[in-house]
């Protein structure tokens, strides 16, 4: 018999809740979010401007702490760790897609891709950086352009590239802020296909925020976040 044993959840948050100081008053920005994402699941998050997506990410990503409550990413619960460890967490676990790609423009695809490995203190050699690069790069349609600079490649290919840089330490999640944002209707939709193949090409989760509901409707399920608070979106 095929027996494999279980795997933790991709996410499993416990009551979260992020308080921000803001003048003499206080925001109240997550509140009280409890959720499961499984292993290789694609989760889209959808909700209102300004209702506490992009800061759910940054509490997941360790970039922002909570002020209560628990995260663990695949097993890892973060809530507890010092910076070294989250950076550590970061290379080891995550993928982090953006809406404006965040591409160092003096550097060609090839080397943003190996940038982030190198970042991260990647401790293996650089041919062995190079050549993981180069994979990624493959992976995302874009062997052919791996000595063009940003400038020379359109929104859709650089996007590619990010999602490239993302997906180079083959996280187990992969955390993805509006990352068709900028582009038209048809780009956008080719790269939610490519991290939905990706997805499942490399049993990764994905949690992905994103304002358009054709490309949220492609996802296996959809969270909606109202005012801070996170829920199954009834209508999906
Ligand atoms: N560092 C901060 N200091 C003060 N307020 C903040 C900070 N970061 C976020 N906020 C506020 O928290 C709320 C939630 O912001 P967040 O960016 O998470 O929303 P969002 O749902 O991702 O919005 P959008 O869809 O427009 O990107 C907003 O009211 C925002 O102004």
């Amino acid at each position: 018999m095929d027996f494999k044993p279980p795997r933790p959840p991709a996410i499993a948050t416990e009551g979260l809740n992020l308080r921000l100081a803001s003048g003499q008053s206080e925001l109240h920005i997550l509140r009280d979010v409890t959720f499961r994402i499984e292993a290789g699941e694609v989760v889209a998050v959808v909700g209102p401007s300004g209702s506490g997506k992009t800061s759910l990410l940054m509490v997941l990503a360790g970039l922002e702490r909570a002020t209560s409550g628990s995260v663990e990413v695949a097993g890892t619960p973060i809530t507890g760790l010092d910076e070294d460890r989250l950076a550590l967490f970061r290379r080891d676990t995550l993928g982090i897609l953006f809406q404006n790609f965040h591409l160092i423009g003096s550097m060609t695809a090839l080397e943003n891709v190996m940038l982030a490995l190198e970042i991260a203190e990647d401790p293996r050699p650089l041919a062995e950086l190079e050549k993981a690069s180069k994979t990624a790069l493959e992976a995302v349609g874009l062997g052919d352009r791996l000595g063009h600079l940003p400038s020379a490649l359109s929104g859709g290919e650089q996007q590619r590239v990010g999602l490239a840089r993302a997906i180079v330490n083959r996280p187990r999640l992969l955390l993805a802020d509006e990352p068709t944002g900028n582009l038209d209707q048809a780009t956008g939709g080719r790269i939610i296909d490519l991290i939905f193949s990706l997805a499942r090409e490399n049993d990764m989760a994905v949690m992905l925020i994103t304002h358009d509901p054709r490309l949220a409707a492609k996802a296996d399920r959809q969270l909606e976040m109202a005012c801070g608070r996170l829920g199954e979106r009834a209508d999906a």
